[in-house]
């Protein structure tokens, strides 16, 4: 049986300078809480955006759980604009006030569903929270993976792939509107010096699949020991989530 337990009294929410609301820890958290266990306030079963069924989930909220939703954070990236333009056959204008709305916060915030709390983390390169469906509660996890003083913002990755160099995580994350500023992306010579060691990942990453292809024994044992190298400069650079997993286990 699985405890349906949080630790959400540790986390709240506030003003995050230039990134509007944010999570913060309200008291020193240890690595490996689960702060937050959530069920989704509306439930699409589709990875990408599907402009009706979103709709008609949002007119099957109660009338206060469309207003918690309608607070949420909007924002509309101009490709997936099109491609619900296509979907409802209008164009974005003359769409109706409300659909618009409805529209824009589901694709800034969907998990593919939408989450009230969950919805109001922010995005960094080198998150300290970590996030995944778990069927059998069904509902999204939150995990601190790093400890975390009381003050500090709780921040996830919106990016599927640690390794991917600074230009290519720019333009995915422009489909939340904002230019991404954390360790990794900052123009200093920390930052820097943090992107050569994603790009070291890139490039391990690339061999150890090389390696596999060829499904020698040489070859697999090279690859073990590529995972090694992987894992000590994922640890060494805090990526300390999926990724990890990945270096371990596999994807
Ligand atoms: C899922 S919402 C996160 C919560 C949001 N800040 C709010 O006020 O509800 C995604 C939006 O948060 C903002 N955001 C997230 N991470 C950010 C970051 N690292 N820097 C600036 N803005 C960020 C962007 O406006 C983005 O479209």
């Amino acid at each position: 049986m699985f405890i349906n337990r949080d630790a959400r009294h540790l986390i709240e929410v506030r003003e995050s300078p230039g990134k509007g609301l944010g999570v913060f820890a309200k008291d020193n958290i240890p690595r490996g809480t689960r702060i937050l266990a959530e069920s989704s306030l509306l439930k699409v079963e589709n990875d990408n955006p599907d402009a009706k069924k979103i709709l008609q989930a949002f007119e099957d909220l109660t009338p206060s759980q469309q207003s918690s939703y309608l607070e949420l954070h909007r924002y509309t990236f101009d490709s997936d604009k099109q491609i619900l333009e296509a979907q409802m056959g209008q164009t974005w204008d003359e769409m109706a006030e409300m659909h618009r709305k409805v529209l824009n916060i589901y694709t800034a915030n969907s998990f593919p569903s939408i989450y009230l709390l969950g919805s109001r983390f922010n995005h960094s390169c080198v998150p300290n929270t970590t996030h995944s469906y778990h069927p059998s509660l069904d509902k999204e996890t939150f995990h601190t993976i790093q400890d975390i003083t009381a003050g500090e913002e709780l921040l996830i990755t919106y990016i599927d792939g640690s390794n991917w160099d600074r230009s290519r995580r720019q333009k995915y994350l422009q489909k939340w509107g904002f230019q991404c500023n954390c360790p990794v992306c900052e123009d200093t010579p920390q930052g820097r010096a943090k992107e050569e060691k994603r790009l070291e990942l890139s490039y391990l990453t690339d061999e150890f699949q090389d390696l596999l292809s060829l499904e020698t024994e040489e070859s697999l044992e090279e690859a073990l020991k590529l995972t090694q190298k992987l894992a000590a400069i994922q640890k060494s650079e805090g990526l300390v989530g999926h990724e990890l997993r990945y270096s371990y286990v596999g994807s």
